[in-house]
């Protein structure tokens, strides 16, 4: 559990309304990071709510490497519009590796890395951020329920296991179809893609109970297989399973 202190609140005027602006810090962060609570409105049950971890590049410098900025510009679109909401702006750089760290990151990817091995080869892990922060300042400001408006499943799990009542809003950005986004990330941050889309699945129904174990055979004798580029010859090859040796296996599980 994180303690925050609250450092200052101040008004903020901006082009997308007046926010009640509060600093927050942990006592315990070696780095004394500023959190930063923008709140549009009082607060009410079921309001918009916002996570947002700080991307230099993105929000400040319109970098088009992400889609930070416009989910931050789209956020606050959204919140004005409904005259209420609380933006959280972590102070979580590059996804918790710092800016210089990133930046050493898009160099690599230039090079040909997804952005986890990218990471992974700078010595950090795939994600380094942590939403606890997070609810610390919601409990402070007594939200209990938020719509928020987020794609990634870590920060929803957060809230919900702190007992703040959720309803997730996709956040929509020009980069593509985001009903895809949850799968999406995952998949990059597993860096396989079916481990990814599984861990996805397993996300989204686990809270229901339902567990999701993903069997992995390889090559299985089957029409799909022949109209896949295997050929007859191969079929006959012993390392191929035929599709009751994968049906046995299942009820091991
Ligand atoms: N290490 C690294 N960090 C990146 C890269 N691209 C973006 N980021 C960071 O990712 C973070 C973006 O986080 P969020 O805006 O919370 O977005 P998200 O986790 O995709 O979640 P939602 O937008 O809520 O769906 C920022 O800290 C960016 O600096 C990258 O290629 N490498």
């Amino acid at each position: 559990m994180v303690s925050i202190i609250e450092k200052v609140c101040t008004k903020l005027p901006t082009k997308y309304g007046v926010y009640t602006t509060f600093l927050f810090v942990d006592p315990e962060d070696s780095l004394q990071r500023e959190h930063c609570a923008l709140l549009l409105g009082t607060v009410q049950k079921n309001m918009l709510l916002r996570i947002h971890s700080e991307c230099f590049t993105g929000d400040v410098l319109g970098s088009t490497r992400c889609d930070c900025g416009e989910q931050l510009r789209l956020s606050l679109e959204r919140i004005a519009e409904k005259k209420n909401g609380i933006l959280l702006y972590l102070r979580q750089e590059g996804r918790g590796i710092g800016l210089a760290e990133k930046l050493r990151a898009y160099n690599l990817q230039d090079e040909g890395y997804d952005t986890v091995d990218a990471n992974l080869r700078l010595g950090h892990q795939a994600d380094l951020r942590n939403y606890d922060v997070a609810v610390a300042i919601l409990q402070y400001l007594h939200v209990t329920s938020v719509d928020l408006l987020t794609n990634n499943p870590n920060k929803m799990h957060t809230l919900e296991e702190a007992g703040i009542i959720l309803n997730k809003h996709e956040i929509k950005t020009t980069w593509g179809d985001e009903s895809l986004v949850v799968q999406a990330d995952i998949s990059t941050v597993a860096g396989v893609e079916e481990a990814g889309f599984a861990q996805a699945l397993d996300y989204e129904v686990r809270r229901k109970g339902i567990k999701v174990t993903l069997i992995a055979p390889g090559s299985v004798r089957s029409n799909f297989a022949m109209g896949h580029g295997r050929s007859q010859k191969d079929m006959k090859r012993c390392d191929i399973l035929n599709p009751e040796d994968v049906a046995d296996a299942v009820p091991k599980f």
